[in-house]
């Protein structure tokens, strides 16, 4: 199963907001908003939908900031290969609000709780808040990783 994801973080006066998500993969753990990438959309607009959906702000100020491939097997056999792409963003229009897949936070950009996040997090995540684009790739088994690679993308 190869899936085509996002992921944004909105970044604003020192902090990012993260939220807690309710369900799905990843449920319980702190992260960016966003979800799989429809039919005929691409990243850019997905990432915008996921956000409005989850959170009810319109993101403003997208920045494409890299793509993270997580790779999960089940001892031998590939359960799922995700390629999520990442954005930030400076600016964002409404208020956000709690909705049934999601609890938005703000978090201080030196305080960010990776241990309640997924483990690759803290490998990838501080680049990209300080500015960084990149490209990673995360091996798991059974969403235990196994090994990692992170490179910054020249620019
Ligand atoms: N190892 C990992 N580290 C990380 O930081 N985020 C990960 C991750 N593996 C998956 N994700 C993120 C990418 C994507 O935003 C989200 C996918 O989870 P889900 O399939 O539960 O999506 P959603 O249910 O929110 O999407 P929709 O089905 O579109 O509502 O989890």
């Amino acid at each position: 199963m190869i899936l085509l994801e996002t992921l944004l973080y909105i970044i604003k006066n020192g902090k990012v907001l993260l939220i807690r998500k309710k369900r799905g993969l990843g449920a319980g753990y702190f992260n960016g908003v966003g979800g799989k990438v429809e039919d005929n959309e691409d990243v850019n607009n997905a990432a915008i939908r996921e956000c409005i959906e989850e959170i009810g702000v319109k993101p403003r100020g997208l920045k494409w900031m890299g793509l993270l491939e997580f790779w999960n097997y089940d001892n031998n056999a590939i359960e799922s290969i995700h390629f999520v792409h990442v954005f930030t963003a400076s600016d964002y229009n409404g208020e956000p609000r709690e909705s049934d897949e999601a609890e938005p936070l703000w978090f201080n950009i030196n305080e960010i709780p990776f241990n309640s996040m997924w483990e690759d997090d803290s490998l990838w995540l501080p680049l990209i808040l300080s500015g960084r684009r990149i490209y990673g790739r995360f091996i798991f088994n059974k969403w235990r990783m196994i090994s990692h690679e992170v490179h910054s993308i020249c620019t």
